[in-house]
């Protein structure tokens, strides 16, 4: 293994095994009824009793019929293969540094192992707003601004984008003017659109959440008005040495919901809660892997737990996973749901802003630090 740096080796209790367990059991959810016109209140209790079942069970859950058009997928994916397919000085115009988090980055560790991977983080606000630092005293705060490599993705993509280009038509400009305003526009585009998608279906989940947790179902939607969503294009290239790394250590994600898009080549492996079991989630084609992060596990008072979960990589194929972070905005303060707490299920965390919990581990991912980052049980309660 002389070519892998040890930088990426995982202690031997974190290595991944070679017997993998295929997970029937996360729940595979049919979200085709917020399709429709009207909600039969059966149909809706059903599906409520589904997320809820899978969100104590797993902390896990597919969805299909989501209602985000398949091109949007396929184009995002795409856009991903291509930007991950330039040569590295170009990736590396886009690279992201201590004070812009979004970008381009090939060294990030997770719990101080640096994980097999690089990747292209956005934003879904641009600009958002972030806390300069994570030091609670510290009131400034900046934009987050996202970068856009002006090397574009090739011409077979850029068909694809013709069909609903609109610039065609409308300026009557030159071809060449055209098409040079397609190509810079064209990898940002189908980030954005994409984004927009992702936003449609975070309110549908959050509001089934809010139901499941047996409040109103725009409970929450406040919080998400300044959000700090962001999405990641991960691109997992084949590893050497797939028994000793990890494309991600096992970390859980600290925002409300993650959506995740992965591709065919599998790896996303979840904590079973039953027996502490690494068990491998099977691509589905076309569905999104969801999973109730920190924040939710907070507002329900643990009810709901947010699962540990990793990445496995391997000698042959590169893999592709976009995931869609649904965060709230950097002034909310996060603690469990005043409308669940009473005598016998008292508050278990103490309230935590946001802003300053996502900067500190923005800052950690960063560089390898000596001490474990920043984890909702350090705002734990001692009841
Ligand atoms: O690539 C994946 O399947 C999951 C990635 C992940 O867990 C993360 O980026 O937080
Ligand atoms: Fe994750």
């Amino acid at each position: 293994m002389g070519e892998v740096d040890p930088a990426f080796f995982q202690a031997p209790e974190h290595r991944p095994k070679p017997t993998k367990t295929e997970a029937e059991g996360i729940p595979l959810i049919d979200l085709s009824v917020l399709n429709q016109s009207s909600v039969s209140e059966d149909d809706l209790a059903r599906l409520i009793s589904e997320i809820t079942d899978a969100s104590q069970k797993w902390g896990f859950f597919q969805v299909i019929n989501h209602g985000v058009p398949s091109e949007y997928r396929e184009r995002i994916e795409a856009a991903s293969r291509k930007f991950f397919g330039l040569p590295k000085d170009e990736r590396k115009k886009v690279n992201r540094d201590e004070v812009n988090p979004m970008g381009y980055y090939d060294t990030e560790h997770t719990k101080n192992v640096r994980d097999w991977k690089e990747v292209f983080d956005f934003a879904a606000e641009n600009p958002a707003i972030i806390p300069v630092s994570d030091h609670p005293d510290d009131q400034d705060v900046r934009l987050l601004i996202n970068q856009w490599p002006e090397n574009p993705p090739d011409f077979r993509l850029i068909d694809i984008y013709f069909c609903t280009c609109q610039i065609w038509t409308k300026l009557n400009c030159p071809l060449q003017l055209c098409l040079i305003q397609c190509l810079f526009v064209l990898f940002r585009k189908v980030c954005e659109d994409y984004t927009q998608e992702m936003l449609k279906l975070s309110f549908k989940l959050l509001g089934l959440i809010a139901l499941s947790l047996g409040v109103p179902k725009d409970r929450f939607d406040g919080y998400f008005k300044d959000q700090t969503s962001f999405i990641r294009l991960n691109h997992y290239p084949p590893c050497p040495a797939p028994d000793l790394a990890l494309g991600v250590g096992r970390h859980k994600d600290a925002g409300a919901l993650t959506i995740l898009a992965q591709d065919d080549v599998g790896g996303l492996q979840v904590k079973r809660k039953s027996d502490g079991e690494w068990i491998l989630v099977k691509p589905t084609p076309n569905a999104f892997i969801i999973n109730v992060g920190d924040i939710v596990q907070v507002w329900s008072n643990d009810k709901y737990e947010s699962v540990e979960h990793r990445v496995m990589v391997n000698s042959e194929r590169e893999r592709f996973s976009i995931p869609f972070f649904f965060n709230p905005a950097h002034y909310t303060w996060i603690a469990p749901l005043e409308e669940l707490i009473n005598e016998r299920n008292p508050p278990k965390y103490e309230a935590y802003n946001w802003g300053k919990f996502f900067s500190a581990r923005k800052r950690s991912n960063f560089m390898k630090l000596g001490a474990e980052n920043i984890q909702i049980y350090h705002f734990k309660r001692n009841n």
